[in-house]
């Protein structure tokens, strides 16, 4: 069973509401056994979201700051030393312990690389998981955010869970509008509709690829095959929506072995991975003794993750492609031809 410390990353464009959600999540109880990252441009400050934590010190001492830059980029390093420095200080009983991590983005962050630092670097990948991309939208500016801004749409496309935000001040209309267009971005993710960052826990945390009692694996949930408009079974590309960004799923052949899977997944990040945002497939492979969950960011696919103990009916090995101005076709070709 997978023992690494589970990550929520929490993201979602300027003014989303991800402060609001994180002082509502971390004043439950749930997540009390938390330790934060906050990253935020300026001086801000960690009082305004300590203010609201007075029952649990134990937040407050887990909690580190990084303002002086964005951890997607100028403040790369700092992101995986704080992630390695919490990780030994909680191994010597320096700090509570803490069993889960949540790391709050700036509002114009790309997750692509702090997935990517998340999981390619081996203490980090070692002792901490991806649980899950956790998305605040603004219900009342998010479709336009979505259009202006490249930063909304790749936050959008990677989500996990997806939150629309101030739905008490948005129409219903518009609520349903953006509910859609997320819905055609990033048809895998699960939706929400929030108020004043008023959600239970247990809708964002531990929704990734294994669950909360730790005993099992659930990989459907975490795949989340998107809905049946993306998901032919031929060879025939989607129409990309305008934004550029698609989301598809191809169902690979049978049987299939990972030693001959593994150099084209490898082969296709080289070849597509600019435009590569996510990849994350099941692999029933006959030369493994379980399914392998496997994972991709950009050029950097992570070390696959063995299912022991899991399996499914049907072993159908499938891989969910979510990318901007991808080719599909050529990933389906390429992926087939294995
Ligand atoms: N009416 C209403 N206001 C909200 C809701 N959620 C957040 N807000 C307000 O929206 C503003 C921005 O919320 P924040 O939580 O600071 O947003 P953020 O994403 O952390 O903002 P940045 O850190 O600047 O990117 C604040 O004034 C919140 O009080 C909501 O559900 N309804």
């Amino acid at each position: 069973m997978d023992k690494r410390i589970p990550v929520t990353l929490l993201t979602g464009f300027l003014g989303s509401g991800k402060t609001t959600l994180l002082n509502k999540l971390l004043s439950d109880a749930k997540m009390h056994d938390s330790a934060v990252i906050i990253n935020e441009l300026g001086e801000t400050g960690l009082d305004h979201i300590l203010a609201m934590q007075v029952d649990s010190e134990h937040i407050a001492d887990n909690t580190v700051l990084l303002n002086s830059g964005c951890i997607c980029c100028s403040l790369k390093n700092e992101l995986a030393d704080t992630m390695r420095d919490l990780f030994f200080k909680r191994a010597l009983q320096a700090i509570p312990q803490f069993n889960r991590l949540v790391i709050e983005t700036t509002g114009m962050a790309d997750p692509g690389p702090i997935l990517g630092n998340l999981m390619n670097e081996p203490v980090i990948e070692s002792t901490f998981r991806l649980d899950a991309v956790v998305v605040t939208i603004d219900s009342v500016y998010g479709l336009t955010q979505l259009e202006s801004n490249p930063e909304a749409l790749k936050q959008a496309a990677v989500a996990d869970v997806l939150l629309l935000t101030k739905t008490d001040i948005a129409s219903p209309e518009t609520t349903q509008a953006l509910q859609e267009k997320l819905a055609e971005i990033n048809p895998g993710a699960t939706q929400h509709l929030i108020q004043h960052g008023e959600i239970n826990p247990d809708s964002i945390i531990d929704v990734g690829l294994f669950d909360p009692t730790g005993k099992t694996a659930t990989p459907q949930r975490w795949l989340r095959t998107p809905g049946k408009a993306s998901t032919p079974k031929g060879t025939l590309p989607q129409k990309p929506h305008q934004d550029g960004i698609t989301s598809f799923t191809v169902t690979m052949p049978k049987p299939l072995n990972w030693r001959d899977l593994k150099p084209v997944i490898l082969k296709l990040c080289q070849t597509h991975g600019a435009k590569l945002l996510r990849l994350k497939g099941i692999i029933h492979a006959e030369d493994q003794p379980a399914p392998l969950a496997i994972h991709a960011v950009h050029f950097t696919p992570y070390p696959p993750t063995l299912l022991e103990g899991w399996d499914e009916e049907e072993a159908m090995s499938r891989i969910v492609i979510i990318g901007k101005d991808i080719d599909e076709a050529e990933i389906r070709k390429a992926l087939m031809q294995i």
